[in-house]
């Protein structure tokens, strides 16, 4: 019995041992370590490997399990990625290849999830830069140019080599993405939003709801012919909005890294709000924006509301009576705007009900005397007001069930919240976050509303600096 035992176990010890020893050996390499991926415009930047190199987000979910890639010694996997056509070539190298327990990732499915039919070979990639050098031209050209602009790009070193005879001028430019050779650049463009927008999924080209606008870079010269690049892009989404109007939705915006922060993200943005005015469309709204879009959109809007005469009274209204109110607890409507403001700015600017209410909030702190400390504690007041409203949901278990409204960015006629008060200017409602489940989300809702003024705070600093 004695000696069964032993033997049995003897076995199972042995595969212990060797699957620690295939942990030493093999403990693979992430992809997000070993892989760098560079945008280039030439053939002499992929021989000099040169290019700007670009920060993905989440390469590992491409490859293997939690992103390991077994089975190489020094791994180096470098992708070039053309901004001329889109194309990419993956230059990889390796010391050795042994399976160490755990096989040898094959590398080729987790580019393909990435790249697709844009992945090519050395030789094929190379000959991209000659043989679609016009790609974009071609296409783009035949689309709706909605507005030009010509940028001082400190930054930008391509336009450095520029002769005095050459002229740079930005477009931005419409297009139906339907349409069968805009959907096919779209497609060569889908591996650069996986690699860096969270979240991003492909969507489908051949629903005629979406439009894509351009921004390209035309540069003319007297030597050669009209030099035509991307610089960004977005996807715009048409839909229906009863009874006889329709919405936009922006899905997407990219402005390729080498050009972020020079001015052309504001400009596509303004672009979209200045088609929804003139097309007069119900509202304009985004999905999903990300914290820097948002601060963007929000410096716009803001700017756009600080210039629109119709809601200046309210605003001045609802600054004073914050200025002027002595009460502890300032009843929320001493802060909120009337009905027929938001109305309007959605009429004249598309602005939905929403993004309306963080603007506004970013136009009364900019009303305000930060060294007045009372109106200061009314504001505050107030956010925390509005942002208990919007949990409130979580009110669950007391009497007397309400529906409220919950503005949403896609459609705010359409949300609602069944809640049960505890009546929210009465001292019975200080007693929700009472216990301590409560407790927990009372310091919850009070870090959101640090990090909400915060916002509201850099917002304005921004606006008024730009405004000065
Ligand atoms: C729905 C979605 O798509 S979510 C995902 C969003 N996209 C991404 O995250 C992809 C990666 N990021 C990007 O592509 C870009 O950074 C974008 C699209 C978010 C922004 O585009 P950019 O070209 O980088 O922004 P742009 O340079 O135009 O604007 C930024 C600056 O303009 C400033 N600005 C705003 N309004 C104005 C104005 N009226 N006049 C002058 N400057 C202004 C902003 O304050 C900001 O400067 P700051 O950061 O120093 O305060």
């Amino acid at each position: 019995m004695a000696l069964k035992q032993k033997s049995a176990e003897a076995p199972a010890d042995a595969k212990k041992r060797k699957i620690v020893s295939f942990a030493k050996t093999d403990r693979g390499v992430e992809a997000n370590e070993c892989i760098k991926i560079f945008l280039v415009s030439s053939q002499d930047e992929v021989v000099s490997k040169e290019g700007f190199c670009i920060d993905p987000i989440g390469l590992n979910q491409y490859f293997g399990e939690a992103g390991i890639i077994y089975g190489y010694k020094d791994l180096k996997i470098n992708i070039w990625l053309s901004t001329v056509s889109f194309h990419a070539y993956a230059d990889i190298s390796y010391a050795s290849t042994a399976d160490g327990g755990k096989g040898i990732t094959d590398l080729k499915p987790g580019l393909e999830n990435i790249f697709g039919e844009a992945l090519l070979d050395k030789n094929e990639f190379l000959q991209t830069f000659s043989t679609e050098s016009q790609c974009v031209g071609n296409i783009v050209s035949a689309g709706t140019v909605l507005g030009c602009y010509s940028l001082n790009e400190d930054g930008d070193s391509s336009d450095a080599h520029l002769s005095d005879q050459s002229t740079v001028e930005h477009q931005i430019v419409r297009m139906n993405l339907h349409s069968l050779p805009v959907g096919l650049l779209y497609s060569r463009l889908v591996p650069l939003t996986l690699l860096l927008i969270d979240g991003s999924s492909p969507i489908d080209v051949t629903d005629p709801g979406w439009h894509v606008y351009f921004v390209v870079k035309r540069v003319r010269s007297h030597s050669a012919d009209c030099d035509l690049r991307l610089v960004g892009f977005s996807l715009i989404y048409r839909f229906y909005h009863h009874p006889d109007n329709t919405r936009l939705r922006l899905s997407l915006i990219l402005v390729l890294p080498p050009h972020q922060g020079l001015g052309h993200g504001r400009r596509l943005l303004e672009s979209v709000n200045a088609v929804a005015v003139s097309e007069n469309v119900y509202d304009l709204t985004m999905e999903e924006p990300s914290e820097y879009l948002q601060y963007l959109r929000s410096c716009l809007d803001t700017l756009r509301m600080l210039d629109f005469e119709p809601i200046k009274p309210a605003v001045n209204t609802a600054a004073s009576s914050l200025m002027d109110s002595v009460s502890k607890k300032p009843s929320k409507s001493l802060a909120d705007p009337p009905a027929h403001a938001v109305e309007i700015a959605r009429q004249k600017l598309k602005i939905n009900k929403k993004q309306f209410l963080r603007c506004w909030e970013i136009l009364l702190y900019l009303n305000l005397d930060p060294k007045n400390l009372k109106s200061m504690e009314n504001f505050r007041a107030s956010i925390a007001a509005r942002a208990e409203r919007d949990v409130l949901n979580n009110d669950i278990g007391v009497k007397g069930k309400r529906l409220i409204e919950v503005p949403n960015d896609y459609d705010h006629d359409m949300t609602f919240v069944v809640y049960y008060p505890l009546g929210e200017d009465s001292d019975e409602a200080d007693g929700r976050f009472d216990d301590e489940n409560g407790a927990d989300q009372r310091k919850q809702l009070n870090k959101m509303i640090d990090k909400r003024l915060e916002e509201i705070a850099e917002i304005a600093e921004r606006v008024s600096l730009l405004r000065s």
